[in-house]
């Protein structure tokens, strides 16, 4: 069995198909188009999401580097793989299959890691969705002459709504992709990820859009409420001070970060009708806005600022109460800052025994599952 050092959902080379061009938000700030060609995956237009931007980097710090990338869609992780074996020659880039929506994938995903790896250094949580947004543009521009304009520019407070559906398992799918699918991944990878002697580190991708008043104890799933990206976000920084509560004593440490405002696949989607000549005009006003909130992190490259440094940080030496921002300042340059999280331990251990609960419920489900298929 090998050693791996840094394992991941959801960093896919992203291809888009249909609605024309996206920025390769990975180089500087230009526009760059560039069709992807036909080679059985998708025809469309390459964008990178902020999981392979920070591949990129983990890469030029230390070309040696094992990477496993768990992605749902195959094709797209090949893409990936080949994008960053051309950059990095000598990298170690494993793939794997991983659906987080589907429990079925997770357990079988996380029973191929424990057949491949021995140990686990870093588990970095990016997968992530958010279906069917719906932007209130009456809001928005209400919102930019008031005095809560930064506010709702660094967090999407107030502008944003989703409309959530169930997956095969029967289970709110922002909620299963976001939060269960990863929370189901950790339980399973504990073993690899707490070695006598050896500290980990699981790092999610949250945002300030978790908002606790899209959280409630009663309805975890958000079935009840059109805020269920916030409310998955806000549950996300609660499990990670549950877990650290739980296994830091075992040598597991998680962290939560925040890219900001990052034109991915994620956020262009927000506005499907909104032309390309309109986002590149839209740049200027957005480098502008960074003046005044330098939440606005605009590239891949720039908001997996926080998910590398933590990659770079003693475990031990970082703060289960902040989530870690990925900051550009006016002039483009990049720092991060830690923020203390609206979260207590209370509601954290709360959530983490529900969530125990419906891992119980779902395993027995999968073990009915697996012996009626045997006696078939
Ligand atoms: N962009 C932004 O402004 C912000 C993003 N974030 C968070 O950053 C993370 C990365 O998003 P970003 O790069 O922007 O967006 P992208 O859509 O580019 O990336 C999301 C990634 O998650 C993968 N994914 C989605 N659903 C699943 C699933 N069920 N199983 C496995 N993988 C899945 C996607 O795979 P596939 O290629 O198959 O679609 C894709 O690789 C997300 O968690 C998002 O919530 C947080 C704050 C701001
Ligand atoms: C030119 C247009 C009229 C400008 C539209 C801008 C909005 C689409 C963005 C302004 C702030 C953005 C934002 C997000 C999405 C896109 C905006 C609303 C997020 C909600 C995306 C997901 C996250 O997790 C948040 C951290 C982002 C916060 C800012």
């Amino acid at each position: 069995m090998e050693e791996a050092a840094v394992w991941m959902t959801g960093p896919s080379a992203q291809t888009m198909t249909g609605g024309g061009g996206r920025i390769d938000a990975a180089i500087g700030w230009e526009r760059l188009w560039r069709p992807i060609t036909a080679r059985g995956c998708d025809v469309g237009w390459d964008i990178r999401g902020i999981g392979l931007a920070l591949c990129e980097r983990l890469l030029d710090e230390e070309p040696g580097l094992q990477l496993c990338l768990a992605c749902r869609n195959m094709c797209r992780a090949q893409e990936a793989r080949a994008a960053l074996l051309t950059s990095h020659p000598r990298a170690q880039v494993g793939l794997l299959q991983l659906d987080t929506s589907s429990v079925t994938s997770v357990l079988k995903a996380a029973q191929e890691v424990k057949l491949r790896y021995s140990q686990l250094d870093y588990l970095y949580l990016n997968a992530g969705i958010m279906p069917n947004p719906q932007f209130d543009v009456k809001a928005f521009f209400k919102g930019v002459f008031s005095s809560k304009v930064v506010n709702m520019l660094a967090t999407g407070e107030g502008i944003l709504t989703q409309k959530d559906s169930t997956t095969a398992d029967g289970m709110q799918e922002v909620f299963a992709t976001n939060l269960f699918g990863h929370f189901l991944l950790v339980r399973e990878l504990e073993s690899l990820l707490c070695q006598p002697g050896h500290t980990s580190q699981v790092i999610w991708t949250s945002s300030s859009n978790a908002h606790q008043s899209a959280f409630s104890l009663e309805d975890i799933q958000h079935q009840q409420g059109t805020h269920p990206y916030s409310s998955s976000k806000y549950a996300t920084d609660l499990l990670s001070l549950a877990l650290n509560t739980h296994l830091n004593k075992q040598g597991l440490y998680s962290s939560v970060i925040c890219p900001g405002f990052v034109m991915t696949k994620l956020t262009y989607a927000i506005l499907p009708a909104f032309p390309d000549f309109l986002w590149t005009l839209a740049m200027p006003i957005f480098w502008f806005i960074r003046m005044f909130t330098n939440t606005f992190t605009l590239t891949s490259y720039n908001g997996a600022e926080a998910l590398f440094w933590l990659f770079k940080q003693t475990p031990e030496s970082l703060d289960a109460y902040s989530k870690y921002h990925s900051l550009t300042s006016g002039r483009g340059a990049n720092h991060i800052q830690p923020r203390k999280m609206d979260v207590d331990e209370d509601t954290a251990e709360a959530l983490y025994q529900k969530l125990l609960e419906l891992e119980d419920q779902v395993r027995k489900k999968e073990e009915r599952r697996d012996n009626a298929s045997l006696l078939l």
